[in-house]
């Protein structure tokens, strides 16, 4: 499927020179949303996976029904404040800012496998800091799935400084 003609390109949004990919016209589309997230479903099928992880909000949007899919429970990356438990926390930046991430102390058994999602991979910083958290409770990194991928910002480069992860993503931007 061409996953591009659902997405929007909206110029200097949220600051001048972000051209900011709009996933909720993808959403909007029932097949090409459902599509989409079989795809994704399908990278992570063999991988024996134990739990999907992503980061909010955009990053429920395609775990949720990934993890739905596939029948495992889904544990939530938030921003600082939001989860009402003892958390573990990092800071990290991104495209158009910096912010701090935490996961509840109990949402990764050591040893399960992950699956982490989200909708975009820009700069990584979102998704480097999400692959810490993980692997600070204990968690294998099995995989990482993203619907878009932005080339010129690296991302891949970013994580790579992590160590090497098995890396998908369905609509790529030059
Ligand atoms: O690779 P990066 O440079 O870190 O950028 C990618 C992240 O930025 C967006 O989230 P955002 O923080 O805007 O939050 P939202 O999902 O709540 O809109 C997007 O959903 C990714 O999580
Ligand atoms: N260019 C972009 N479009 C949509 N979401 C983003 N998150 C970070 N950069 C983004």
């Amino acid at each position: 499927m061409d996953y591009k003609k659902y997405i929007t390109v909206v110029e200097d949004y949220p600051k001048e020179g972000i051209r900011f990919k709009d996933i909720t016209t993808l959403m909007q589309n029932g097949p090409a949303y459902k599509e989409a997230i079989n795809e994704m479903k399908e990278f992570a099928k063999d991988k024996n996976i134990d739990v999907i992880v992503g980061p909010e909000a955009r990053g429920f949007v395609v775990g949720c029904p990934i993890a739905y899919a596939m029948e495992i429970g889904f544990a939530p990356v938030r921003k600082k404040g939001k989860l009402p438990r003892e958390t573990v926390d990092m800071d990290y930046g991104l495209e158009y800012g910096e912010d701090q991430l935490s996961m509840h102390l109990d949402s990764i058994k050591p040893g399960q496998r992950v699956l982490i999602t989200d909708d975009l991979l820009a700069t990584g910083g979102t998704i480097h800091a999400t692959v810490k958290l993980v692997e600070e409770l204990g968690g294998i990194v099995a995989g990482l799935a993203f619907l878009i991928e932005l080339d010129y910002l690296n991302g891949r480069g970013k994580l790579a400084e992590l160590g090497e992860y098995d890396i998908f993503s369905l609509v790529t931007f030059q």
